[in-house]
């Protein structure tokens, strides 16, 4: 398998479309067995495409930011983080972190409606089964957190949503209420703490583990509360009724569908290199979110 940063003492994992997974390796070369290195990059994805131009210190930015949540959601959750003793390759934007049994859904809450949550009200009146008031447009805000899962589909596909029963049929009963109390409860603390901060966030997809060895319960993996697991909206913007921008992609979002790039999202071919004032205003709206929800400066 090969190692994409030339890691020693690492085997690479797994590659996502911004973050990466590698395994510790032991002093006789075999993986380390209950700990796992995760590595966030500076890739954006936008469209459903991984963009050519890396943001600077987005995954450094991104890091901290999820490591700064895990600490606020302790008293809530325990979390999979060991430490921050990495590389110097990989100093600032890596976590060694616990080795868990994930659970195979993608564990998401929504606070405000839109996208497929969005598309499901409109044909049903519901989202993954739960029946929501008359009258919400994009963007409004739902009366609570609204938990709405999804399957981890292959690489390539997409994630489907789960119905209240896959969920017990896949975690059991028990597993999948507490996946269900601690997701909401994730997003509206997250809220809470983001909300008197000038930030909305709008939903969010957490991961769960268990430890390997089955004991104790839930353990909060991945990243928690970051712009790439979640949708962040500046809320003095916030107006119901139409498309949000986005805190952290507008920028890119913006230039992609201008005149000026010359791409086109029906075209089916890659979007081009981002300009240098894009990528500087998109790191600006990073280190800006960071600092407006941390109080510290990066
Ligand atoms: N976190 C975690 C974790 C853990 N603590 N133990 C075992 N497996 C995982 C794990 C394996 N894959 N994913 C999906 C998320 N990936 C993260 C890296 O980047 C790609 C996406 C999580």
């Amino acid at each position: 398998m090969t190692n994409p940063l030339g890691l020693e003492g690492f085997q690479h994992v797994y590659s996502g479309k911004v973050r990466d997974l590698y395994a510790p390796l032991g002093p006789d070369g075999a993986p380390v067995p209950d700990r796992l290195m995760l590595v966030a990059s500076d890739r954006i994805s936008a469209y459903d495409w991984v963009l050519d131009t890396p943001i600077p210190d987005k995954g450094a930015v991104l890091t901290r930011l999820s490591l700064w949540w895990f600490d606020q959601l302790a008293d809530l959750v325990p979390n999979h983080v060991v430490s921050t003793d990495v590389p110097a390759a990989v100093a600032g934007r890596a976590v060694i972190v616990r080795r868990l049994e994930m659970l195979k859904l993608e564990a998401i809450a929504r606070a405000y409606l839109t996208g497929g949550g969005l598309e499901e009200y409109r044909a049903k009146g519901s989202v993954c089964g739960v029946p929501l008031p008359e009258g919400l447009e994009d963007g409004s805000r739902l009366p609570e957190p609204v938990f709405t899962p999804t399957t981890k589909a292959p690489v390539g596909e997409h994630d489907l949503p789960m119905s209240p029963a896959e969920v017990e049929e896949l975690v059991g009963a028990d597993v999948a209420a507490e996946v269900s109390r601690l997701t909401r409860a994730i997003l509206a603390r997250g809220n809470e703490i983001a909300a008197e901060r000038g930030i909305l966030i709008a939903d969010t997809k957490v991961e769960f583990g268990r430890a390997a060895d089955g004991s104790g319960g839930l353990v909060l993996g991945d990243e928690v509360l970051t712009p790439d697991s979640s949708r962040f909206w500046p809320a003095a913007a916030w107006q119901p009724g139409r498309s949000q921008p986005s805190y952290d992609k507008q920028f890119v979002r913006d230039w992609l569908t201008s005149p000026e790039s010359g791409w086109s999202r029906s075209s089916g071919e890659a979007p081009p290199p981002l300009p240098e004032r894009v990528v500087e205003q998109t790191r600006a709206k990073y280190v800006e979110a960071y600092e407006l929800l941390t109080g510290e400066t990066f």
